[in-house]
């Protein structure tokens, strides 16, 4: 997953590393027999209390050395300027949104540059600690969907909505299957009455994976078909309901009108908003219209396999101000994940 991303940050990371290297004094390593005031690096300069325990005290270059390491340096804004620029083309080439760009920049420039750290400490994890913060800054915390569930009433309801085309029906199906192996009971609702083969899609995935799908015919109120679910799965003690909508957008205030229904009606505690990843910048704003518009509580982007830019995964969490709970890793019905932003910052940083 987000191999040219990967390859930006690998490239900054080593960039980074190298100019705090050589901002940094050396310490040098010294022989205890060959302990003399002249052949001290200039940069290491000793305090007279210091010079004359030198004389004195058999361990003075373990103390020396100790004491160089407890010194501090300053990282300057000339150390990285240059290396920020090369990384904020690098992010937006990648398409990370551009104020997602500009907050990672941000956090980097504020983590790093102007602050004393110490010489022993190693440049790797300096710079490795202030991207991964910048990186988890924007990603947020994340959804543990799993705890979610276990933490609210039952049966926890979770909608489905987005642009059609993206995936969501398979994405639906995934994400039950996911359930089911955490080991809770889920019941599908065909609530995408509009789309032209939407319910028997959506009955094709539930047939496959065994899952019970409430449908009614073609053109019916979609509330109607969600609230038959939710009946359902009240009378067979069901853990979840995940519920199809329709998502069109060339009808934006049916669509709106459809889902404050929904919203009224069913209570749903989740509603998903879909798109996929390969669409990058265009599904980071198409998720920002359609949260103002019809409100989303959190996003699942489809076919991430397919995009090795990673743009809109890091992005759509911060830009949308909602998490991002689950993605598409492919196309079998085990290619999901949810996603946890601690490991994703692991995996790109090469960590994991
Ligand atoms: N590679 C890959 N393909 C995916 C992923 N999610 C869905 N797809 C594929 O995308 C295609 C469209 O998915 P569907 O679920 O059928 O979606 P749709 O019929 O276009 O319409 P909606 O359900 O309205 O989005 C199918 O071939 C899916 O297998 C994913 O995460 N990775």
């Amino acid at each position: 997953m987000f191999k040219a991303l990967k390859e930006k940050l690998f490239s900054a990371r080593k960039k980074l590393e190298n100019s705090l290297e050589e901002a940094k004094p050396e310490i040098a390593v010294i022989p205890d027999a060959a302990v003399d005031a002249d052949i001290l690096p200039e940069s290491v300069s000793t305090p007279a209390s210091l010079e004359s325990e030198r004389k004195s005290a058999p361990k003075f270059t373990e103390k020396l050395v100790s004491f160089v390491r407890d010194r501090e340096f300053i990282i300057s804004e000339k150390d990285i300027h240059d290396i920020l620029d090369e990384l904020e083309m690098g992010l937006l080439e990648s398409d990370v949104a551009f104020s997602v760009t500009e907050e990672i920049l941000s956090h980097i420039k504020s983590d790093l540059s102007g602050s004393k750290r110490k010489i022993g400490t190693s440049v790797d994890s300096i710079v490795r600690s202030a991207l991964a913060d910048a990186l988890l800054g924007v990603l947020g915390e994340g959804v543990d969907i799993v705890s979610y569930i276990k933490e609210h009433d039952r049966p926890v309801k979770i909608l489905f909505t987005g642009v059609n085309g993206t995936g969501k029906t398979t994405s639906i199906a995934k994400v039950a299957k996911f359930l089911q192996n955490n080991g809770f009971s889920v019941v599908l609702g065909a609530g995408d009455t509009f789309r032209a083969g939407a319910i028997e899609q959506i009955d094709v995935h539930g047939q496959r994976l065994g899952i019970k799908v409430i449908q009614h015919q073609e053109g019916s109120d979609p509330t109607a078909v969600l609230f038959d679910t939710v009946e359902y799965a009240r009378a067979h003690q069901i853990d979840v309901v995940l519920g199809d909508t329709a998502g069109r957008f060339h009808n934006r205030a049916n669509l709106m009108n459809q889902l404050a229904k929904i919203r009224r009606v069913i209570k749903p505690d989740l509603i998903v908003y879909v798109d996929e990843a390969v669409a990058g910048n265009d599904a980071v704003i198409r998720a920002e219209e359609f949260s103002k518009s019809v409100g989303i509580d959190a996003v699942m982007l489809t076919k991430v396999d397919m995009d090795p830019k990673g743009g809109a995964a890091i992005s759509i969490a911060h830009a949308v101000g909602k998490p991002l709970l689950f993605i598409g890793t492919g196309q079998a019905y085990e290619d999901v994940m949810a996603f946890n932003p601690s490991a994703v910052v692991a995996d790109l940083l090469g960590d994991a």
